[in-house]
C-alpha cells in the first residue's frame, strides 16, 4: 500500500483532496497532516474519518523535528502539500504568519522528504499546491495568467507562496527531487471558512448582517469549484510530468460586486424574502490595502497535456453551495458562535 501524506488536510480544499484520495484510491494509505490552527475543522472529514485507508497526524510543519520523526516513521511514496496560511487579509495583519507557515513549513517539509528519501529520491513525488496570486494583479482584460508568466506576487501572502513555489523548484533543479506544481484561481464550495467573500457573505446574509464591499467591488476573481480543483490535483498527481507547472482555473470571472448582487437574490429565493431584501446589506467599505484588481488564469495546458477542465457551470456550483450551507448552519454556527468561535472572534472582527 502506497502511503500517501496530504498536508493541511482538515482545511477547506484539503480535506476535499483528502475525502477523493481516500475514496477513489483504496490502494493508497492518506496520511493527513494537519496543526488544526483555526482554519483546520475535522467536521469536514466525519464522513471518511473511519476509514481503513486514513490516517489523521495531528502537526505543525513548522516542526522540522516532528517532521524528520514522521518521515523516518513512514516511508511516504508522495507529498501532496496544501497546508498553508490562506487569507489575504490575515497576511496583511500578521505576514509573519504566513512566512513561517508557508516559507519555513515548506522548506522544512522539503528537506525532510529529501532526507527520508534520499536512496531513491527519483522513485518519490512532492506535489506543491499554490496560487494564481503569485502572478501578481492584470489590467488588460485580454491577458491572462499563463505558466510563463513572471511572478509578481504584490500582498504578503502571495509572496509567501511564491517563495514557497521558488523552493520546490530549487529542490528540483539542484537536488533532482520529482516535483510538481500547480497555481489555481479562487475556489468555492462545502466547508470554506466564512473569512472569505463567498460564505461570508452566505453567512451575513442568513444573519442579517451587513455584506462588506471592499472599495467599489470592481476587482475581478476567477472561480473554480472546490471539487473541480481536487479533481485536477489527482490529475496532475498521476499525470502530470516532473518538473512541471501547470494552471488551474475555471475560465469564470466575476467582479465582487457583480457576484455579491447574485448571491444576495439566489439566497432571497431560498429563504422566501422579498427579491431585493439581501441586497438592501450591501455595504461598500476601506479597499483592501494593496487590493489587485484582477486575477485571470489560462488552464490550456492542462486541458490539453492532461485533459482536465471543470465540470461545474458557476450557477450549478453556487446553487450546491448555497445549498450546503442552509443544510448545515451548525457547521457554520460553531465557527462563528459555537464551539470554534475563540478562534473567528480572535482572528477576524467579526464584519
Ligand atoms: C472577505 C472579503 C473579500 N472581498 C473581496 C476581496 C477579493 O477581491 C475578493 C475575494 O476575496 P477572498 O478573501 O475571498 O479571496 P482572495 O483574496 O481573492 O484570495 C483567495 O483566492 C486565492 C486564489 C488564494 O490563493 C487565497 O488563498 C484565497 O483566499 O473579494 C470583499 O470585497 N469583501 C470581503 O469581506
Amino acid at each position: 500500500m502506497k502511503k500517501i501524506l496530504i498536508t493541511g488536510g482538515a482545511g477547506f480544499i484539503g480535506s476535499h483532496v483528502v475525502r477523493r484520495f481516500v475514496t477513489t484510491y483504496p490502494e493508497y494509505h492518506i496520511f493527513n497532516l494537519d496543526a488544526l490552527t483555526y482554519a483546520g475543522n475535522l467536521e469536514n472529514l466525519r464522513d471518511i474519518e473511519n476509514s481503513a485507508n486514513y490516517t489523521f497526524v495531528k502537526g505543525d510543519i513548522v516542526d522540522a523535528v516532528f517532521l524528520d520523526e514522521l518521515f523516518s516513521e513512514h516511508d511516504f511514496y508522495g507529498v501532496i502539500h496544501l497546508a498553508a496560511e490562506s487569507h489575504v487579509d490575515r497576511s496583511i495583519t500578521d505576514p509573519m504568519a504566513f512566512v513561517m507557515t508557508n516559507v519555513i513549513g515548506t522548506a522544512n517539509l522539503l528537506n525532510a522528504a529529501k532526507k527520508s528519501w534520499k536512496d531513491n529520491l527519483a522513485e518519490h513525488l512532492f506535489y506543491h499546491v499554490s496560487t494564481d496570486e503569485v502572478y501578481g494583479e492584470l489590467h488588460d482584460p485580454n491577458e491572462f495568467f499563463l505558466e510563463t508568466t513572471k511572478y509578481d506576487p504584490r500582498s504578503p501572502y502571495s509572496a509567501s507562496k511564491a517563495s514557497s513555489d521558488h523552493l520546490v523548484r530549487a529542490y528540483h533543479n539542484t537536488y533532482k527531487m520529482p516535483v510538481v506544481i500547480s497555481n489555481c484561481s479562487n475556489n468555492y464550495g462545502p466547508n470554506h471558512f466564512p473569512e472569505k467573500l463567498i460564505p461570508l457573505m452566505i453567512n451575513n446574509i442568513l444573519n442579517n448582517k451587513p455584506l462588506p464591499v471592499y472599495g467599489k467591488g470592481e476587482n475581478i476573481r476567477d472561480w473554480l469549484f472546490v471539487e473541480d480543483h481536487a479533481r485536477a490535483i489527482d490529475v496532475i498527481f498521476h499525470k502530470g510530468k516532473n518538473g512541471e507547472t501547470y494552471n488551474i482555473g475555471g475560465h469564470n470571472e466575476w467582479k465582487n460586486i457583480d457576484l455579491v448582487k447574485l448571491l444576495c437574490q439566489i439566497m432571497d429565493e431560498k429563504l422566501n424574502r422579498p427579491e431585493g431584501t439581501s441586497a438592501r446589506l450591501i455595504h461598500y467599505v476601506t479597499d483592501r490595502a494593496g487590493h489587485d484588481l484582477r486575477y485571470a488564469i489560462d488552464a490550456t495546458k492542462l486541458k490539453t497535456e492532461l485533459g482536465w477542465v471543470p465540470s461545474l457551470q458557476f450557477a450549478e456550483g453556487l446553487e450546491k453551495t448555497v445549498n450546503w450551507y442552509l443544510a448545515n448552519q451548525e457547521w457554520l454556527d460553531n465557527i462563528t458562535s459555537g464551539a470554534y468561535s475563540h478562534y473567528y472572534e480572535e482572528m477576524y472582527d467579526g464584519r
